[in-house]
């Protein structure tokens, strides 16, 4: 039932050829076609790539704890009704659920019928004037949450934008002690075309030979003692940037790219859980678990 095969991985421009022996087929987890794990070896989870049974039964053993933040300030709130919808459908179903939505317009907040064992939290917060800083704030917020909130009542946080709806699984195979997802404009771009940060005096700076893959700021997460470095570095670097009247090009996802770069993120997702239609169909997106939502950004983003 074995045999040895000749396979190439691809990391950034290396390409290396090597030799192994193929697993027994009836539990196919791996995959040869993409990379499936990094250089300091976190997993990088593609359909095809894993038992959800088993990964189930694991964290049901544990009683996990879920907490899903989302931000919906201003004209933003119209994103909510599908992406709440959507994640009853797909996002950690059988496992408890906690939805933080973080808006300045509470009273614009349907109702929603939720599964067992899940509940939706409306917080109320202050808004700011421009987009950039609206998402960028999302870091201040969710760190001081961390702290206040989240410690004591969940164990993993996933942090995502709302302009988004859930097509397919989302489930415990995602979770790890720090995880990000890989940009999917940028999966299988080399090191060269990422859009970091360029300038030296930004926090969010990754000098040209450094940065090991583009993740996008949309979604991470990781257990609520990650996530608050994570937040906490974000919003700090940018409120320096700031001091000296900067900003990092990409906002929070600038800072967080650097964040990553030093303290490696445990686990990526693959762009199938943040896909976005204006890429098309690449081969080895099998799946697109989660959409971008198209939007009129200047009516969308005016005040
Ligand atoms: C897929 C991806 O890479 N997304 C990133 C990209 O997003 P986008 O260009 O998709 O940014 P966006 O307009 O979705 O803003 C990010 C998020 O901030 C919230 N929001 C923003 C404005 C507002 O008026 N009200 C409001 O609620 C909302 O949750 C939204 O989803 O760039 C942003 C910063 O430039 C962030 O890094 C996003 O995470
Ligand atoms: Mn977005």
């Amino acid at each position: 039932a074995y045999s040895k095969k000749k396979w190439t991985l691809q990391y950034g421009a290396i390409s290396i050829r090597v030799t192994f022996m193929s697993l027994n087929p009836k539990f196919p987890c791996l995959r040869t076609d993409v990379m499936m794990v990094t250089p300091w070896l976190a997993p990088i989870v593609w359909d095809g790539s894993f038992n959800i049974d088993i990964l189930n039964a694991q964290f049901h053993q544990r009683g996990v704890r879920i907490g899903l933040t989302v931000f919906a300030i201003k004209k933003y709130t119209v994103f909510l009704k599908i992406f709440i919808e959507t994640a009853e459908k797909y996002f950690m179903v059988g496992h408890k659920v906690c939805y933080y939505v973080f808006t300045d317009r509470p009273q614009d907040i349907p109702s929603f019928s939720l599964g067992e064992g899940r509940t939706l939290n409306v917080i109320e917060v202050t808004s700011y004037k421009r987009w950039q800083d609206v998402t960028m704030r999302r870091m201040q917020i969710i760190s001081e949450n961390c702290l206040k909130r989240f410690i004591y009542e969940v164990d993993y946080l996933v942090c995502s934008d709302v302009d988004m709806m859930f097509a397919g699984h989302h489930g415990v195979e995602m979770l790890s002690d720090v995880f990000a997802a890989i940009h999917p404009g940028f999966f299988q771009a080399s090191r060269k075309q990422f859009t970091h940060e360029r300038r030296p005096e930004s926090q969010g700076y990754i000098p040209e030979d450094e940065g090991d893959y583009y993740y996008t700021g949309c979604y991470f997460g990781g257990k609520v003692e990650e996530v608050y470095k994570v937040a906490n570095f974000c919003h700090h670097a940018m409120m320096a940037d700031k001091a000296k009247n900067m900003e990092a090009l990409w906002h929070d996802e600038s800072y967080l790219n650097r964040y990553f770069l030093y303290y490696k993120p445990t686990k990526l997702l693959s762009p199938e859980y943040v896909w976005n239609n204006y890429y098309g169909s690449p081969v080895y997106v099998k799946i697109k678990r989660f959409l971008h939502v198209d939007k009129d950004f200047e009516k969308i983003r005016s005040n």
